[in-house]
């Protein structure tokens, strides 16, 4: 993945251990709101990750590309292998129980990814410096250890739930809250 110096961590950042609280490894991590684009049940043409944790700090995802995903005829449209990207790694940073928002997501597009695809995504954290998460993620066709089609890089940076009850719909958010969750 080429990173920019805005997605890497400064030397020495700290990677974080599995937080007390966090999902046990091996568990299916939900939906955070049924109508979110990324894993959303109730959303019509969304892209329905159904991810699990290993590990309590990272994300493991799978995403089938659909007619609705396409850009070029039959091919998926790379906004919305960048979304996919964004949501995996939104779940991995929510692992360490803070809110968090997308500041910054760098794409690299490695394959073209056909409609019927089946991507594997898998996010990680590479540090977490005061505010600031990096992170990365890939998705590979067909398999876990499929070819790279996509990696991404990313800064998260932690909000508070004030963030989300200024610009959003607070209510929404706590009508679906799930016991570990503390992001929108
Ligand atoms: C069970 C379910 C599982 C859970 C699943 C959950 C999945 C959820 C998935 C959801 C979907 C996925 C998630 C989504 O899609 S989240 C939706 C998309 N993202 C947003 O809407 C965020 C919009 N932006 C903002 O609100 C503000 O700009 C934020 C909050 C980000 C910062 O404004 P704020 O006023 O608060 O802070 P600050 O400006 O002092 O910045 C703080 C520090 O950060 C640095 N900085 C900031 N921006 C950048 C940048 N672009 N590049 C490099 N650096 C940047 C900045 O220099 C500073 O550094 P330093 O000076 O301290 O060193």
């Amino acid at each position: 993945m080429t990173r920019s110096s805005r997605t890497s961590p400064p030397p020495g950042t700290p990677v974080p251990p599995a937080q007390l609280g966090a999902p046990p490894p091996g568990s299916a991590l939900g939906s955070h709101y049924s109508r979110c684009f990324g894993c959303g049940s109730d959303h019509p043409t969304g892209l329905h990750l159904a991810a699990v944790t290993p590990d309590s700090t990272t994300v493991e995802a799978t995403f089938t590309v659909g007619e609705a995903h396409q850009g070029a005829p039959m091919l998926a449209h790379g906004g919305v292998l960048a979304a996919a990207m964004d949501e995996v790694l939104g779940m991995s940073v929510y692992l360490f129980r803070k809110p968090y928002v997308t500041a910054r997501l760098e794409t690299d597009y490695v394959l073209p990814v056909p409609v019927g695809t089946t991507l594997h995504l898998r996010a990680w954290c590479n540090g977490i410096t005061g505010r600031k998460a990096y992170l990365e993620a890939e998705g590979r066709v067909g398999a876990p250890d499929g070819p790279v089609a996509v990696r991404a890089a990313a800064l998260f940076v932690e909000v508070s739930m004030r963030h989300f009850a200024e610009h959003g719909d607070l209510a929404a958010i706590t009508a679906e809250h799930q016991d570990y969750e503390v992001n929108p």
